[in-house]
């Protein structure tokens, strides 16, 4: 569990991270979105024990995170610039690891070498910056850690590898109870993965949703009544967060569950109703709409 308690960062004047709060639960993904200088990787580095806020609280499964050498046994940052010892091969990085992560399995190591097909006697500063990347996935999830922590990880890695590694985080995630917590700047990237997305802007998080609740409450529909006359009347019982009008057709973005609006809706003869899935991307597109940002401005 990674309980962030109203921390704030700030560098030479500038707030990086705003009186922030956030919660992840263990055996959770959390996908944390936000535009350039948003204060992401300012705050994975203070969950991470890197930095220390300068107010607030973080702990990870009950323990201070800052400089918490309990904690850092069991945490593994993989950070956007990827750090390596000059000259070390990945055999030389495993042991490494296997020295600091007390949890370091070597079995699982050499089973891995098969998804990452990298020889152990390379030397990791001459391997691509993907095949950088996979060395760094290799060793974290060799070192069995109970929080991984990723910045921007995904977006080096070819569309085979990415799979392949998402598919390793969701074994992980269900067998062992690994927390995640990833930083990107793809809703797309990151919908399939997380179980909670969060945007961060000017140092604060903005939206936050569980992905379960947001696709089961929030919904498109096409509408047009027998009797366009009884349209207003209905429309005022629905929670509206989208609507445009295509000819006689109603196309709107609903909150609530699909009972409630099949309900409201039917109270009517209609001529046109479609009830569609959304995207993660619409979804987030017209519930920032609603609180007064414009995502294009922030992620797109
Ligand atoms: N060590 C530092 N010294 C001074 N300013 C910093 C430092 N680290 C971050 N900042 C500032 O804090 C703000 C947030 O930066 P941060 O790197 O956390 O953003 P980010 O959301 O990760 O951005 P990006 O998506 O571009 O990686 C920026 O204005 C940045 O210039």
């Amino acid at each position: 569990m990674i309980r962030v308690q109203s921390i704030s960062k700030t560098y030479n004047k500038h707030l990086a991270v705003d009186d922030l709060t956030l919660q992840v639960k263990k055996g959770s993904i959390y996908g944390l979105l936000g535009s350039n200088g948003a204060g992401k990787t300012s705050l994975l580095k203070m969950i991470a024990g890197i930095n220390r806020p300068d107010k607030g609280t973080i702990e990870i499964n009950d323990l201070p995170a800052y400089e918490n050498l309990a904690v850092k046994e069991k945490v593994v940052f993989i950070p956007d610039v990827i750090y390596f010892f000059p000259q070390a091969t990945v055999a030389q990085m495993a042991s490494q690891y296997e020295e600091y992560y007390p949890g370091w399995s070597k079995e699982r190591f050499e089973q891995l070498s098969s998804a990452f097909n990298i020889e152990l006697n390379r030397k990791v500063h001459r391997l691509s910056k993907g095949m950088k990347r996979q060395v760094a996935f290799w060793l974290a999830l060799s070192a069995m850690p109970d929080v991984l922590i990723l910045d921007e990880p995904i977006d080096g890695l070819d569309p085979v590898m990415r799979q392949k590694v998402k598919n390793l985080l969701f074994q992980d995630v269900a067998e062992r109870g690994l927390t995640v917590i990833i930083s990107s700047h793809n809703l797309r990237e990151i919908e399939d993965l997380c179980d909670h997305v969060g945007i961060m802007h000017n140092g604060k998080i903005i939206i936050e949703k569980e992905i379960d609740d947001i696709k089961s409450d929030t919904h498109k529909i096409q509408l047009a009544l027998a009797d366009p006359t009884h349209e207003d009347h209905i429309l005022n019982q629905l929670t509206i967060l989208h609507h445009e009008k295509r000819g006689s057709v109603s196309l709107l973005i609903v909150r609530g569950s699909e009972e409630q609006i099949n309900k409201i809706i039917h109270s009517s003869p209609v001529l046109i109703y479609d009830l569609l899935p959304l995207t993660l991307e619409e979804i987030f597109i017209y519930e920032m709409e609603d609180v007064g940002y414009e995502i294009e401005k922030i992620l797109l």
